[in-house]
C-alpha cells in the first residue's frame, strides 16, 4: 500500500487532527494549572506520519529511533503507512532528550495511549515535569508494536487506569522485560526494542512490587485476578464435619465433569488476638474493601462465598472468630458458641492471624496452634494451620526478624507461614489460595507411596 506523503509545507496543515486528541484529555487542565501556554494554543510544528506494520518489521539498523524527544525520521513514511498523528510534550527543547524538561525521563516521558492515535504523557511520569509541560507539543513518531497475531498491541485507552498503560515507545523507567509485559512481545524482542531504544536514556529506578507500600493500594482497588476468586455468597456449605470428604468426592465428580465443577464445601477458620486484621483480611479477599477503624467483632461471623480454584467451584465457608477477650483461652469453646455447628474439630483449614509488631500475639496464635492439635480428633484428616503475620506495611515496627519467625514456625510447629498486608492487599488472595490447595491436597486419598510417607512424617505440613 502506498500512502500520501504530503510534502513539508502542506505536513503543518494536519495540525486539527492533533488538535482533537486534546479534547477532554485532561491535559490542558494540567498545563493552565501550571501558568503555561496550553497546548492547544501552540503550534504543531511537523506532523509526522507513525510507521505502520512494514515499518516496524525493518532492521534495527535502518529503524529510526523514538524516544528521547527526537522525531524518528518523519520525512520518510514506509509504503503503505496509516497517517498517524502523535503529539509529544516532552522538553521544551525538544531535540536532546527534552531538553530543560526531560529530567529523568529524557523527555520521552510517559508515553500512555490516551485516544485512539494519539500519544499522551502519562500522568506522573518522570521527564513529564511543568517545565516540559511548558514545552510547545511537537509531533514525534511513534510506531506501534505488533502483537503475535499481527493486530497492534493497543489498548490502555480510559486515561490509562484500569490495566498498564500501553506505551508506543519504551516507558522511561521500563527495564526491557517491563517492556515485555507491557507490549505482550515476549522477552528477547522487548530486550531487542529496549536496546534499541533506550540507547542513551537512563532508566530511572521502578517501584518493586515485592513489598507492601503506597503502590500496592492500586491493586487494593482491582478485583483480584488470579485463579481463586470470590464469587460472592453461595448457599449451603454442605454439613458439618464433612468439607474435606465432600472436597475429595467433589473434586473426582470434577475431573469426570469438567472445569468449573462444583468441588464441595471447605470450612476455614481465620482466628487470632483482637486486632491483628482478621476480619480486614476476610473483607479483603472477599469484597475488597478494607476497615480503617478497628470495631471488635462481636461474636464469630460466618461468610460464604463460592471461589473458583484450578477450575473447580468451592462452597467456602470462612468464619471469622472473634478475638478472644483477656485471659481468655484460645481456641476454648466459649469462642465457638454454636460449636454445635461447627466445632474447632471439624474445620478443614486454619488461618492463624498474628500482627507482626504485637508479640502478644504471636504468642497467642501459639497458644491457638497448641489447642487446634490437642483437640484434634484421633485419625481425622490433618487440617492445615496457616500462621499469617498481618500489617506488613508496618515492617519497621516488627519485634522479630521474618526469617526466624518463619524458621521457628515451619520447622517448630509444622505449619506453613506467610506474611501479608490487609491495608495493601498484599499476599491476601495467596494466603487464601496455598491453604485452600493444601486443604484439598491433603481430603485426596494419596497414593500409597506417599501414605507412607505421610506416615513417616504425620506433622508435615506442605504448605509454603
Ligand atoms: N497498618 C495496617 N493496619 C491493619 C492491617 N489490617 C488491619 N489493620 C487495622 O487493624 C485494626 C483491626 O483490624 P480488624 O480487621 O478489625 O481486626 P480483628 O482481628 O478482626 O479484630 P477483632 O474483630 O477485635 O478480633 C483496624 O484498625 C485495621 O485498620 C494491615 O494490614 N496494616
Amino acid at each position: 500500500m502506498l500512502s500520501f506523503v504530503p510534502p513539508r509545507e502542506s505536513r503543518q496543515l494536519t495540525k486539527p487532527r492533533s488538535l482533537k486528541c486534546y479534547k477532554g484529555s485532561g491535559e490542558d487542565t494540567q498545563d493552565r494549572a501550571a501558568g503555561s501556554v496550553t497546548a492547544r494554543q501552540q503550534p504543531v510544528k511537523r506532523p509526522v506520519v507513525v510507521g505502520s506494520r512494514e515499518r516496524s518489521q525493518r532492521s534495527a539498523a535502518t529503524r529510526p529511533r523514538s524516544h528521547g524527544g527526537a522525531t524518528s525520521d518523519p520525512e520518510r513514511p514506509e509504503p503503505g503507512a496509516r497517517r498517524r498523528v502523535c503529539v509529544q510534550r516532552g522538553g521544551a527543547g525538544g531535540g536532546a532528550g527534552g531538553g530543560a524538561g526531560g529530567g529523568a525521563g529524557g523527555g520521552a516521558g510517559g508515553w500512555a495511549r490516551g485516544g485512539a492515535s494519539v500519544l499522551e504523557p502519562r500522568r506522573g511520569a518522570r521527564g513529564g515535569g511543568a517545565g516540559s509541560l511548558a514545552g510547545a507539543p511537537r509531533p514525534v513518531t511513534f510506531p506501534r508494536p505488533l502483537g503475535r497475531s499481527g493486530r497492534r498491541v493497543g489498548g490502555g485507552g480510559r486515561g490509562g487506569r484500569g490495566g498498564p498503560a500501553v506505551t508506543s515507545s519504551p516507558p522511561p523507567g521500563g527495564s526491557a522485560r517491563s517492556l515485555a509485559r507491557l507490549r505482550g512481545l515476549g522477552r528477547r524482542s522487548a530486550a531487542e526494542t529496549a536496546g534499541r531504544s533506550d540507547r542513551g536514556t537512563e532508566a530511572p529506578r521502578r517501584r518493586r512490587r515485592s513489598s507492601p507500600g503506597p503502590a500496592p493500594a492500586r491493586a487494593a482497588r482491582r478485583p483480584p485476578a488470579w485463579p481463586l476468586r470470590a464469587r460472592g455468597r453461595a448457599r449451603g456449605a454442605g454439613r458439618a464435619g464433612q468439607g474435606a470428604r465432600l472436597a475429595h468426592e467433589a473434586f473426582r465428580r470434577g475431573a469426570r465433569q469438567g472445569a468449573r465443577a462444583m468441588g464441595g464445601s471447605l470450612r476455614v477458620a481465620v482466628l487470632g488476638a483482637p486486632g491483628v486484621g482478621k476480619t480486614a483480611i476476610i473483607r479483603q479477599f472477599l469484597f475488597g474493601d478494607y476497615p480503617e477503624r478497628h470495631r471488635p467483632t462481636d461474636g464469630p461471623r460466618l461468610y460464604r462465598p463460592a471461589v473458583l480454584l484450578d477450575g473447580a467451584v468451592y462452597d467456602l465457608s470462612i468464619r471469622d472468630g472473634d478475638g478472644a477477650r483477656p485471659g481468655h483461652n484460645p481456641g476454648a469453646p466459649e469462642e465457638w458458641p454454636d460449636s454445635k455447628d461447627w466445632s474447632l474439630q471439624d474445620t478443614d483449614a486454619f488461618v492463624l492471624v498474628y500482627d507482626i509488631c504485637s508479640p502478644d500475639s504471636f504468642d497467642y496464635v501459639k497458644a491457638l496452634r497448641q489447642r487446634i492439635s490437642e483437640t484434634r480428633p484421633a485419625g481425622a484428616p490433618e487440617a492445615p494451620i496457616l500462621v499469617v503475620g498481618n500489617k506488613r506495611d508496618r515492617q519497621r515496627l516488627r519485634f522479630g526478624p521474618r526469617r526466624a519467625l518463619a524458621a521457628l514456625v515451619r520447622r517448630g510447629w509444622r505449619c506453613g507461614y506467610l506474611e501479608c498486608s490487609a491495608k495493601y492487599n498484599w499476599h491476601v488472595l495467596r494466603l487464601f489460595r496455598e491453604l485452600l490447595r493444601c486443604a484439598l491436597v491433603r481430603a485426596r486419598p494419596a497414593h500409597p507411596a506417599l501414605r507412607l510417607q505421610g506416615a513417616l512424617h504425620p506433622a508435615r505440613c506442605s504448605l509454603m
